[in-house]
């Protein structure tokens, strides 16, 4: 499998002085890296015109000593910097294995960086998580709590309430999780029995502790949530005068089968064949789902409501005007950048999508309208940490409950906003958002629908849509309780979901433009319903500024009607 008819690097110092190699780390940086980077589904560069690929430093993480000879691996931080706008880091960690130990590692062929001599040993210079000396060298170090010292700073590894002691000292088995994702997985357990512990490496590095580090700690050590995978350990990288950087986290293993999107199209298509027949069938152990995702949903919210909380990071904090304006501002800002993409990629879509497009665009002012009225209207509902991109992929389901993983964040705000405190709304919205995607991709994508008539299906999925949404939203807030102090009042709670609402179908706007344009008429069907809300509720209110033009419905109609 590795082709030994490839050039190696070459170098007269052996592997183990790689940070003192200057030549090697050139040859690394100017003709390994960016062939090898660019073709890692993990580097997020890859559409941005590149400058320069620099390793910024070398961290050294040693194998445990079970060789003769002492080995280790080093963690590259790859700094990218980029024509235009922010460079990046990424981690990289790479090992080095020598012929004769390469025949008996499986090493597939994404995993190898380049052939190599080093002090006349030949070899490869692999992607480390594909060498089980590193996965031992992270486990052991993350079960000790070790601090390695480094020139810049130290790695810190901390262990979690979800390492059990003493469970992990005995022998232990690895591997990479193959899931092409924008992080890497590797998982550990004990010879003969379960997979036990999941870790994931992240490789887009933050000056900041990662907020899946800080949500999933606190919800397994502070309020003991158990419908996440609790949280065994992290690797992080300190220095003295920066914010310590998150390099991995270790969680349990969830025995899943699959996430709950797959599951929710496993489940609509009983529904689905129904259509052609004129039958509306949804089965009771759809809506049983639904109401438990509901109340594990609320109950995850409510673990991390915590106004006693010592820690400011998350302690409840009101709907300031900073807040307010900082919204406001991103929403308007996005709602330009994608009026522009639905004026450029107009032609590009479907009939249904473009009379959809059409209404929203006419109904531009009364959104502005509706944005100036989140900027300004007076709020006493609670902002707190919440889950941040939260929908049906992100939701494991396992035998006959639900675990919630990726507390990452949005993958395109920065690390410090992707740490603001939100209503928990938004993330209410971000499932209800899912089931409507769940129900209109099924519909829409499927073989058995495909003769039916565009505008029946958009009425079959929206009642299939709003018995689920509100069969979800009722678990919730019952789960909540009521009164609640993170919800005022219902004309409150109304309110900031048809934000929160609105906010996401536009963003997922974007998304579908520049990746599935068959489908934007989801997220575009998720604003027409939005948007239909806030005109009743502007017609029900006798201040309301009269020169805002009323929502153009009729534009919706295909000529045949
Ligand atoms: N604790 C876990 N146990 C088992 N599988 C997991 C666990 N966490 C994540 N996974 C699997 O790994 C995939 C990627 O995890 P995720 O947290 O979404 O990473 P990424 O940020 O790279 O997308 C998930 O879709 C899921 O299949
Ligand atoms: O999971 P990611 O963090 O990569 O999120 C991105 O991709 C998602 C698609 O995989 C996208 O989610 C949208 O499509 C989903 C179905 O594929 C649907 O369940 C979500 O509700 C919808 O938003 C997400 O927006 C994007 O950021």
């Amino acid at each position: 499998m590795l082709d030994s008819s490839v050039s190696p690097l070459s170098s007269r110092f052996s592997w183990l002085d790689l940070i003192r190699d200057t030549a090697t780390i050139r040859l690394l940086e100017t003709t390994v890296l960016p062939s090898y980077l660019n073709a890692c589904r993990w580097f997020a560069g890859k559409a941005r015109p590149q400058d320069r690929f620099r390793i910024a430093f070398v961290h050294e993480i040693p194998f445990r000593p079970d060789d003769a000879a002492p080995d280790t691996a080093f963690l590259l931080i790859v700094e990218v910097r980029y024509a235009e706008g922010e460079a990046e880091s990424y981690l990289l960690p790479v090992s080095f294995v020598a012929t004769d130990r390469a025949k008996t590692t499986e090493i597939p062929d994404k995993g190898v960086l380049t052939a190599a001599e080093f002090d006349q040993k030949t070899g490869w210079v692999i992607d480390a998580i594909y060498d089980d000396r590193f996965r031992q060298a992270i486990f052991f170090n993350i079960v000790h709590q070790q601090t390695l010292n480094q020139q810049a700073g130290q790695i810190v590894c901390h262990r979690g309430l979800g390492l059990a002691d003493g469970e992990a000292s005995g022998l232990i088995v690895s591997r990479v999780l193959p899931v092409d994702s924008s992080n890497s997985a590797l998982v550990y357990g004990f010879p003969g029995e379960k997979e036990t512990y999941f870790l994931k490496l992240y490789r887009k590095l933050f000056q900041e502790t990662n907020p899946e580090v800080e949500l999933v700690s606190f919800l397994t050590e502070n309020s003991h949530f158990s419908h996440i995978p609790a949280y065994a350990g992290s690797l992080i990288w300190r220095q003295k005068t920066i914010p310590d950087i998150t390099l991995g986290m270790m969680q349990r293993m969830v025995d899943n089968q699959k996430d709950s999107w797959s599951q929710t199209g496993d489940y609509l298509n009983d529904f689905l064949y129904a259509v052609p027949h004129r039958l509306f069938t949804i089965r009771e152990e759809v809506f049983e789902r639904v109401e438990l995702l509901g109340r594990r949903t609320a109950q995850l919210h409510l673990a991390l409501f915590s106004p006693e909380s010592g820690d400011p990071a998350f302690r409840p904090e009101s709907f300031t005007d900073e807040y307010r304006e900082f919204i406001s501002r991103r929403f308007e800002s996005l709602l330009e950048r994608r009026y522009a993409m639905l004026i450029d990629n107009y032609t590009r879509l479907d009939p249904l999508a473009q009379r959809l497009a059409w209404v929203f665009m006419e109904a531009k002012e009364m959104i502005d309208e509706f944005v100036e009225d989140f900027r300004n209207r007076p709020l006493e509902s609670l902002r707190i940490r919440i889950h941040g991109d939260y929908h049906l992929g992100q939701v494991l389901a396992t035998d006959d409950d639900f675990i919630m993983i990726d507390f990452e964040g949005e993958p395109e705000s920065s690390i410090v906003e992707r740490k603001i405190k939100h209503s928990p709304l938004k993330d209410v919205a971000g499932m209800i958002r899912s089931y409507h995607y769940a129900v209109s991709a099924k519909l829409f994508g499927s073989v058995e629908t495909e003769k039916i008539a565009p505008d029946h299906l958009q009425r079959v999925s929206e009642r299939w849509f709003n018995l689920i949404r509100d069969t979800y939203m009722n678990a919730y807030l019952d789960t909540i309780g009521s009164p609640h102090p993170l919800f005022k009042n219902n004309n409150e709670l109304n309110f900031l979901l048809l934000v929160y609402l609105l906010e996401k179908a536009v963003y997922e706007l974007g998304y579908e433009i520049s990746y599935r344009p068959a489908w934007v008429k989801i997220p575009l069907k998720g604003i027409m319903d939005v948007i239909r809300e806030i005109e009743k509720i502007r017609m029900a209110d006798p201040n309301r500024n009269s020169d805002v033009p009323r929502l153009q419905m009729g534009l919706l109609q295909s000529k045949k009607e």
